[in-house]
């Protein structure tokens, strides 16, 4: 198949690049000309573990390119994917200015019927939406048909989830567009969902909907569980072998960042309001997320009532590990009220820290390894459960900070290795290990 993807951000980029590894002709538009260039090199924009390779390798096989000329990039081909971004507007609904103006460039260059394919996250309704903006800016009397197929990847393992998804979800109310998109996707071996338009719109919203509840749930546990002398990891360990819950995403912490749950929640709470439909479940869910964030910081103002000119190292940059991406990080607002207090912050991250220094004070002080970072340092607090600093010898922090008190808002360590270490130990939904 001949195909078009618009977008080259993680979605665009993993699935043009995972469509040409399947053996389909694929050209990725952008209109970010330096990308553009970059990808063409075969060099991604994206830390994502496998991509590189399969980005070179499909562009010297002369199955991927990338332009940002929709004219070219339309050109022949019977498939457009929109994977544009649809960012949180000021309201919290999805703001769609990327996916209409990809819609109508994609209207004023296109010269032969194609099935418009569209990836990104877009509220109920959208694909009928951008089916008639696009057949209303037409140049050329052409046949348009539509289909939702939303995607589930999660960043830093973008590359194999492609592969090892749990299911494709493609949706249409026209029966020949659902055929091809089957074809299209049959090389990945995955099971499909075949539905109509809205249902699959819905399906993503209420996927991530439902994972971040998961998550504001078991912080929950977690805030109560530390107030009456509980330990959450053997709680959400007990709970996640009844197989009707499930033992994935009990992880408690300081809530989920990126660039999904916190706009998506929103969206689908912006979607009921359109209907005058209220929905307490996930507004409780944003709620709780945005006090989980902050918790790490009146842990330490608890111990701590006055950090001024205290030394404090920060481990752990990106919203998650395995990734460069800085969107919605807790990061942003620990670091930003530890200066506020008049700390001397140290920070460091395996991958984000060039993404960081964008984003965050320029009064920090990056370091290059865990050590450098927290030596000589009062207090470490720990924002993303990397490899590398779920394996930091716990003796470390003893060795090389002042005072090792250790705040770990993502529950890196065993409590029983914690509290044989020497150190003090704070973390999320477990008793305080005291030295
Ligand atoms: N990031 C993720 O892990 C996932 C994202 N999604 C959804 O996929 C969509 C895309 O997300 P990301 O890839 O993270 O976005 P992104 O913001 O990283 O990238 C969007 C890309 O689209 C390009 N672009 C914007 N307007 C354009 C236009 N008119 N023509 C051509 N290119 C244009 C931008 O230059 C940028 O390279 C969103 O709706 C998101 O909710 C869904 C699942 C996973
Ligand atoms: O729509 C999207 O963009 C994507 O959003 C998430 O993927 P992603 O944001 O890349 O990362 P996750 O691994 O889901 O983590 C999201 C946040 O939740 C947090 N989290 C996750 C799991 C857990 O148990 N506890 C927890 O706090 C992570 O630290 C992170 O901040 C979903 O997992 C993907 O299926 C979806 O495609």
């Amino acid at each position: 198949m001949n195909i078009v993807v618009i977008g080259t951000g993680y979605v665009g980029l993993v699935t043009g690049v995972c469509l040409s590894e399947l053996g389909h002709n694929v050209t990725c538009i952008d209109i970010d000309e330096d990308k553009v260039n970059t990808l063409n090199k075969g060099i991604s924009p994206i830390y994502e573990e496998g991509l590189t390779e399969l980005l070179q390798k499909n562009i010297e096989a002369g199955n991927l390119d990338f332009t940002t000329d929709y004219k070219k990039g339309l050109k022949g081909k019977q498939m457009v994917y929109i994977a544009v971004g649809t960012p949180q507007g000021e309201d919290g609904s999805a703001d769609l200015t990327y996916i209409n103006k990809a819609s109508k460039d994609i209207a004023l260059n296109l010269e032969n019927d194609i099935i418009i394919v569209t990836k990104s996250t877009v509220p109920v309704g959208t694909n009928e939406h951008i089916k008639e903006l696009i057949k209303s800016n037409l140049i050329k009397n052409v046949h348009l048909k539509i289909a939702s197929n939303p995607e589930f990847l999660r960043q830093g393992s973008a590359v194999y989830d492609t592969f090892n998804g749990d299911r494709i979800v493609i949706g249409s109310d026209d029966e020949e567009a659902l055929e091809a998109l089957e074809k299209v996707n049959a090389g990945f071996h995955l099971p499909i969902v075949k539905t109509d338009l809205r249902s699959a719109e819905m399906i993503k919203y209420a996927s991530n909907a439902f994972l971040a509840t998961k998550i504001s749930f078991i912080n929950e546990m977690a805030n109560l569980s530390e107030k009456i002398g509980a330990n959450i990891d053997h709680v959400a360990a007990g709970m996640g072998m009844d197989k009707r819950i499930g033992n994935a995403f009990l992880n408690a912490g300081i809530g989920y960042g990126g660039s999904c749950f916190p706009k998506d929640t929103r969206a689908i709470i912006s979607i009921g309001k359109n209907v005058n439909y209220d929905m307490p479940i996930l507004e409780s869910v944003v709620d709780l997320n945005d006090r989980q964030r902050g918790i790490i910081v009146d842990k330490v103002a608890d111990r701590f009532p006055d950090i001024k000119g205290k030394k404090v190292a920060v481990l752990g940059l990106a919203f998650k590990p395995n990734t460069d991406d800085m969107r919605e990080a807790p990061s942003i607002l620990v670091t930003e009220k530890l200066l506020e207090e008049g700390a001397v912050v140290n920070v460091y991250d395996p991958v984000a820290s060039e993404n960081a220094k964008s984003i965050l004070s320029d009064e920090l002080n990056y370091y290059s390894n865990i050590v450098d970072a927290i030596k000589g340092t009062d207090i470490t607090i720990i924002l993303t459960e990397w490899k590398e600093i779920k394996e930091f010898p716990l003796e470390n922090y003893k060795e090389y900070m002042v005072e090792p008190v250790v705040f770990d808002g993502r529950n890196c360590y065993e409590l029983e290795d914690a509290s044989k270490s020497g150190l003090e130990y704070h973390s999320i939904g477990r008793p305080t290990i005291k030295r």
